[in-house]
């Protein structure tokens, strides 16, 4: 039976989750998809690292956080040491789980860098390194023989990036349009309901969907990563970062709900894309206000849907979470499975 010996690089709401699949689901998981799981370094801006080839205690790691005990009590460091624990760990698997940064995806486009080079397939929720630097990083891992997956990117652990790319590769996709924010539709929704913005940004913070900056979500700034992803991943765009218009919602306020309300119409963040006849693509993020019999209108909380416009099978959507610590942990364990598959996929066909 395989085991993969894994690296988680932060530890926080999605890899703790991951910990916790991997400590409560390895049994099922074994039986289930031929396979096991082994936590073997773990690091984070709080506690520092840790190294255990012969496999980390995780009901110690996941005891941690809540005071100021770091790795160093338990025979690791206080510091982070990211690139010699990503470099020189055992790890088969990185899952790359820090703050994702807009503006030039570090420190995890270093992260995810200094794994490939090292022989270690990625696996990430991490909008940074996928949307600023992914044509760069897939090209590195395909160099050095490992895989690069990044399905919770994009609406969390709900199929999108994989299940489009598989499925629609027999067809012509002319564009998208969807709602790709969980934080912001929540706070849409909330508002909706009579909650004031700034109580329902705090809601949407304990329940894990936010962003450690959520002016982030707020702003648009993560659709415009997500738009950025879907773009050149299934319209092979090739647009970069300041090729995506950005408006976000902190401009839509309390009396602009209740008027779209009267007016039978809901606010939406809406990111989108569209090929042009010259072959560009013109895309953006930005609120609307739908019609209630919208094809959006009636996603809510954080649930995300991502309509695309194909020419063989006309509109197709795809609708589940968006955001939560459960579903995009669900989604780095989905990327596993997929470098699974392509492993063993690979050695059936040697
Ligand atoms: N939570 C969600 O619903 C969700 C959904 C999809 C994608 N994501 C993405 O997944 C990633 C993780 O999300 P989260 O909710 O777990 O965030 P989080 O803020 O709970 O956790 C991030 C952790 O990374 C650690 N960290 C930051 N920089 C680090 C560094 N340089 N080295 C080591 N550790 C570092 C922090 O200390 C923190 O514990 C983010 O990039 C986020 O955008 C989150
Ligand atoms: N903060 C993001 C997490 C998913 O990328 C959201 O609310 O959608």
């Amino acid at each position: 039976m395989t085991t993969y010996d894994i690296a988680l690089i932060g530890f926080g709401g999605v890899n703790r989750t991951l910990a916790e699949l991997i400590a409560t689901r390895n049994e099922a998981l074994r039986s289930g998809l031929g396979f096991g799981l082994r936590v073997v370094a773990i690091t984070d801006l709080r506690l520092g690292s840790l190294v255990q080839p012969d496999g980390i205690d995780l009901s110690m790691a996941l005891g941690l956080g809540g005071g100021s005990e770091t790795f160093a009590e338990h025979g690791g460091s206080a510091d982070t040491n990211n690139e010699s624990v990503i470099r020189s760990c055992t790890a088969d698997i990185i899952c790359e789980a820090t703050f994702t940064n807009p503006d030039d995806g570090e420190p995890a486009v270093s992260h995810v860098r200094w794994a490939l080079e090292s022989g270690k397939s990625v696996c990430t929720t991490n909008k940074g390194p996928v949307a600023l630097r992914g044509a760069e990083l897939n090209s590195l891992a395909a160099q050095n023989g490992v895989y690069f997956e990044y399905e919770g990117a994009v609406m969390s652990g709900t199929p999108v990036i994989r299940l489009a790319k598989k499925m629609f590769s027999g067809l012509r996709l002319n564009g998208f349009e969807g709602i790709l924010n969980g934080t912001s539709n929540y706070v849409l929704g909330r508002m909706e309901a009579g909650l004031d913005f700034e109580a329902a940004v705090s809601e949407a913070q304990e329940l894990g969907y936010a962003e450690a900056n959520p002016a982030a979500d707020i702003e648009g700034y993560d659709v415009q990563l997500k738009v950025l992803i879907l773009a050149n991943e299934l319209l092979d765009a090739g647009i970069e970062l300041k090729d995506v218009r950005r408006q976000g919602i902190s401009t839509v306020t309390a009396e602009d709900v209740r008027t779209a309300s009267r007016n039978g119409r809901r606010w939406k963040l809406v990111g989108s894309a569209r090929r042009n006849p010259d072959g560009t693509v013109t895309a953006g993020v930005a609120p609307v206000a739908v019609p209630l019999d919208h094809g959006l209108a009636g996603v809510s909380g954080a649930t995300n849907a991502v309509s695309f416009d194909t020419d063989l099978l006309g509109p197709v959507t795809v609708s589940g979470p968006g955001a939560g610590r459960v579903e995009t942990a669900y989604a780095l364990l989905s990327d596993i499975i997929a470098i699974h598959s392509a492993k063993t996929g690979a050695a059936a066909h040697a």
